[in-house]
């Protein structure tokens, strides 16, 4: 049976780190976009890293990066993949020897098949709503976009989901993963326990 692997995304605090983690999370995400509520400082991620567990995935998050940051990032935080928020190109994102995922903006008119071909060497897609801002927004988009034929194993699926549609998202669209960040919020980069929990249960609850 399929266990749908779940990403929590924007995390600022260290009690945040132990909630996800406790509640069962795969992976957790930290913010390096300034524009962002939910960016964190170099300092304050090493912190967060420390204190994730082992077999928990740590995702660095970035629009549109000069190069030079991602290098920074990568120099002082133990990240173990890296996500590409922005319009970047393969290249821009597979020249650090890291795993990598690549969001997608999704609207109608994309061709996701097209996007995935052209980003072949991330090791996921993640499909989040067009937003304002690149991401983060709390808005879902239209799953029945998400086409076929593309390879489940490498679809992350986002965007606005919450403890009260991710079990449907899960059954409708059977991604490898879900990635949350305002739906387990109290307020940007404030998660909520009982928030995670909840969403967590909504994906073992379409896992069956
Ligand atoms: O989280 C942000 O503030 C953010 C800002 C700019 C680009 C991406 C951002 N987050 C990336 C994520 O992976 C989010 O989890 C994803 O966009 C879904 O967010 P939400 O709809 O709030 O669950």
């Amino acid at each position: 049976m399929h266990r749908t692997r779940v990403k929590i995304c924007g995390l600022t605090r260290i009690e945040d780190v132990h909630a996800a983690v406790d509640a069962g999370a795969d992976a957790i995400g930290l913010v390096f976009y300034p524009p962002s509520a939910r960016c964190v400082t170099l300092e304050r991620a090493a912190e967060l890293v420390a204190a994730v567990p082992p077999f928990v995935s740590v995702v660095g998050l970035f629009v549109n990066p000069a190069e030079a940051l991602v290098r920074e990032v990568l120099a002082h935080v133990r990240l173990h993949v890296l996500q590409f928020h922005g319009d970047e190109h393969e290249a821009d994102c597979a020249r650090f020897a890291r795993p990598w995922l690549k969001a997608a903006r999704v609207r109608a008119g994309l061709d996701l098949l097209e996007f995935n071909a052209s980003h072949a060497g991330a090791t996921g897609i993640l499909l989040d709503a067009f937003v304002e801002g690149y991401g983060g927004g709390g808005r879902t988009f239209d799953w029945s976009l998400i086409p076929s034929g593309l390879n489940r194993r490498r679809l992350i699926l986002s965007g606005g989901l919450d403890a009260d549609n991710v079990t449907e998202a899960v059954r409708r669209v059977r991604p490898w993963a879900v990635d949350v960040s305002s739906g387990v919020e109290v307020e940007k980069g404030i998660k909520s326990a009982e928030k995670i929990s909840a969403f967590i249960a909504g994906v073992r609850n379409a896992d069956g």
